[in-house]
C-alpha cells in the first residue's frame, strides 16, 4: 500500500492512505541517499509503500518514492550529518510584517534564496494589514512590486479581522506548503484562522504528551479542511540559509539569473568586473539596490542580518 508520511518522531511515522486511513508504522531497512548521510531515513511529505504487520494495527514501511524536494537542517558539528525536515513541497510561505515587528528586506531575500535552493516556489504573505497607516500601506505597494516583479507573489491579509484569509486559502488548496516567519509576525494566529477546528498550539502539546514524547517531535503535516497541508516545525521557522557555493549563489536571484548569461565572463561575479550585465541593469534601475546588497551580503558571508 501507498501513503503519505504526515507526523514524525524520529521512531514512528504516522501515514496515511489516499482514502484517509492513519497508520503508525515502523521502518525496516535502510533507504540511502546519494548525497548526504541522514540521520533520519523518511521525513513528512514522503511518499512510501507500507505493509500491515501480521496481527497488528501497525505498519512497516517498505520503500521510499522519489522526492521532488526536500528540506533539511544540518546537525550541529556532524558536516556531513543532516536531518531531513520534509519533502516533497509544493510551495514555502514566509509570513512577514511590516509593524511590530518590521521583517527586513534582508531577511526576506535570503527565505528566497533558500527557497530557490531547494527549488521550492515560494510566495510572500504580508500580515497585520489591520495596523498599517497610510505610510505604511506605500511602504507595503513598494515592497510587493519588488517582490511580485521578480515573480514571487504576495498577499496582504489579516489574520485578527480575516481580511484575504480566502485568497491564502485558495492559494493552500490542495498543496504541501511550509509555513515560516520570524517569531511575533502572526504565524500561529493565521494557521489557526485557517484551521479553525483546531487551536494548534494546544493540539500539538496535547497530543504529544499523551504519549510522553512531545519533545521529540520532529514534524508534522495538518490537513486542511479545503484539500491539502501545512507543515508548521518549530524548528525552522526562518528556514535558514543553506550552504550556498558562492560562485552559484546568483543563480538563486531569478532577475540575476536571467542576466547572467549576458556578463562578459562566464565566472562574473557581478561584483566590479567589466561588461557585467548585472551591474548594467542595477544601474538601470531594472535591479533593486535592496536585492543586489542582499546579495552581496551573502556573498560575503555576513550572516548577523536579520
Ligand atoms: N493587529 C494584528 N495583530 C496580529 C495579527 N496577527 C497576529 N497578531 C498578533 O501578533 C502577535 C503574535 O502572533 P502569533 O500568531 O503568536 O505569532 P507567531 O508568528 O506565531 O509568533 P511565535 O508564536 O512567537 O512564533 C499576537 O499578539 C497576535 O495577536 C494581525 O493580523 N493583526
Ligand atoms: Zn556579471
Amino acid at each position: 500500500m501507498q501513503g503519505l508520511i504526515t507526523k514524525s518522531t524520529g521512531s514512528w511515522y504516522q501515514v496515511q492512505t489516499p482514502d484517509g486511513q492513519r497508520i503508525d508504522c515502523r521502518i525496516k531497512g535502510k533507504f540511502r541517499m546519494k548525497d548526504i548521510t541522514t540521520t533520519n531515513p523518511v521525513a513528512v511529505g514522503d511518499i512510501v509503500d507500507f505493509e500491515m504487520e501480521p496481527d497488528s494495527e501497525n505498519g512497516v514501511i517498505t520503500n521510499l518514492h522519489q522526492r521532488k524536494n526536500y528540506i533539511i537542517r544540518k546537525a550541529i558539528n556532524l558536516s556531513k550529518q543532516a536531518q531531513i525536515i520534509a519533502a516533497n513541497l509544493d510551495q514555502a510561505l514566509l509570513v512577514v510584517t511590516l509593524a511590530s515587528p518590521r521583517t527586513s528586506l534582508g531577511f526576506i531575500d535570503r527565505f528566497l534564496v533558500t527557497a530557490e535552493a531547494y527549488d521550492i516556489p515560494a510566495r510572500l504573505i504580508f500580515n497585520k494589514l489591520d495596523l498599517f497607516s497610510d505610510e505604511g500601506l506605500e511602504i507595503l505597494a513598494d515592497y510587493k512590486s519588488i517582490y511580485e516583479n521578480i515573480g514571487y507573489p504576495c498577499f496582504e491579509v489579516s489574520a485578527l479581522d480575516g481580511t484575504n484569509i480566502d485568497q491564502v486559502q485558495e492559494l493552500l488548496k490542495d498543496k504541501v506548503t511550509l509555513f515560516s516567519g520570524h517569531s511575533g509576525v502572526g504565524k500561529s494566529s493565521l494557521i489557526n484562522s485557517l484551521l479553525p477546528s483546531l487551536d494548534l498550539r494546544t493540539h500539538m502539546v496535547s497530543e504529544w504528551s499523551d504519549k510522553g514524547m512531545h519533545t521529540t517531535t520532529f514534524a508534522e503535516m495538518f490537513e486542511l479542511p479545503q484539500g491539502g497541508f501545512i507543515i508548521d516545525t518549530p524548528g525552522i521557522r526562518e528556514l535558514g540559509v543553506i550552504d550556498i557555493e558562492k560562485q552559484e549563489l546568483g543563480h538563486f536571484f531569478p532577475e540575476m539569473r536571467e542576466r547572467m548569461n549576458e556578463c562578459r565572463f562566464n565566472n562574473c561575479r557581478h561584483i566590479n568586473e567589466p561588461g557585467c550585465a548585472v551591474l548594467e541593469a542595477l544601474e538601470n534601475g531594472e535591479i533593486e539596490l535592496s536585492r543586489y546588497e542582499s546579495y552581496l551580503s551573502i556573498y560575503h558571508g555576513n550572516d548577523t542580518r536579520a
